[in-house]
């Protein structure tokens, strides 16, 4: 069976669930190889065998002195080398041009955003606000494909994760962008936006300095927090967590939106939740022709009720 090459997401030595759901999704076309660049591959390796990778492949850290380019040469190169029958990346916007990149140097093509894909390599994609579902497919060579986050439920299958060390030699250009500096984004206690299986976001109907009632509901729920372009240009909230067209994708499972009017730029970033809650005063707000359950009302009044019954019954 071919290889089906998987970049795995980590940070210090352990695997991000978007890589259990790649190696998920890699065991339906293919022999799962995970692709580690970087140090702590030995912590990982239990994640990656507990979910299918037969392979592991490290490769040096030095790599990822360098802004993405490295990370597709050797993609390209361990494709060819191993015949690979596709490659796997989570669609982040530094994996988004990895899999550009990649692409290019296969000669084959990238399919991006998907939210799902089959044994054929044909992949899903949810486009125009989630108003239609199209399938791509690559033509010629190796596909590299892009998976959102969440979008693939991780089912654990044992795998061998023999290790096995590679490197590529880097042409120049690929060292053209040096990463002088590394900041950790602060977080807190949250999850990552755009993996988190729950997201609660306000919109410009929490008002400023009201924020405090989509945290705590997020809280209560384990959930990320997200903002409209609204409340982040208002300067409510940071706008790391913008979700939209010029903000985050995200696909949890449950995405609430509290006080968004669900305008289409607003609805790019989101409307791949599995299932999507809407607070909102006006019951004529188009939030409410995507939600899968609508509550006409005042958020400041729904939320805090909300948060109180689920504390109630955990
Ligand atoms: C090029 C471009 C890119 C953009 N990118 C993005 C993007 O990435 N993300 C994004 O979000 N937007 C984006 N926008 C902006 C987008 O068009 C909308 O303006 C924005 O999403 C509106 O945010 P909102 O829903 O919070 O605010 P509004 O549209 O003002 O809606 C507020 C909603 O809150 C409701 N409300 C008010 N008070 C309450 C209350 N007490 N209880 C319950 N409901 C209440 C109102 O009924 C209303 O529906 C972009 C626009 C452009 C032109």
């Amino acid at each position: 069976m071919a290889e089906v090459l998987v970049l795995v997401d980590h940070v210090d030595g352990e695997v991000k669930k978007v890589t259990t759901e790649l190696l998920t999704a890699a065991r339906r076309i293919g022999e799962p190889s995970a692709v580690w660049v970087g140090d702590g591959a030995e912590n990982g390796k239990a994640a990656l065998a507990e979910f299918g990778a037969e392979k592991v492949y490290t490769a040096p850290a030095e790599l990822n002195d360098y802004v993405v380019a490295p990370t597709a040469e050797l993609l390209a190169k361990l494709a060819q080398d191993k015949g690979a029958a596709a490659v796997l990346v989570s669609a982040t916007a530094a994996n988004k041009e990895i899999a550009g990149r990649t692409a290019v140097k296969l000669g084959s093509g990238v399919l991006t955003d998907v939210v799902d894909v089959t044994a054929e390599v044909v992949t899903e994609h949810s486009i125009f606000g989630g108003a239609t579902v199209t399938h791509g497919r690559v033509k010629a060579g190796v596909p590299v494909v892009a998976v959102r986050p969440n979008s693939v439920v991780p089912e654990a299958a044992s795998g061998a994760a023999a290790e096995e060390a590679v490197s590529v030699d880097l042409s120049d250009a690929a060292k053209g962008a040096k990463v002088v500096e590394r900041v950790v984004e602060e977080q807190g206690e949250r999850p990552e936006l755009t993996e988190a299986a729950v997201v609660v976001s306000g919109g410009r109907g929490v008002g400023e300095g009201k924020f405090g009632v989509v945290e705590e509901l997020a809280d209560t729920l384990g959930a990320a927090v997200g903002a409209s372009r609204a409340v982040v240009d208002s300067g409510w909230y940071p706008n790391q967590f913008q979700v939209g067209q010029t903000g985050k994708t995200v696909s949890p499972n449950l995405y609430i939106a509290l006080g968004i009017s669900g305008a289409i730029q607003h609805r790019a970033g989101m409307q791949t939740a599995k299932n999507i809650i809407a607070v909102n005063k006006d019951p004529e707000a188009p939030i409410f022709e995507l939600a899968d359950f609508g509550v006409v009302g005042d958020l400041h009044t729904v939320a805090p009720q909300l948060t109180e019954e689920i504390n109630k019954r955990k």
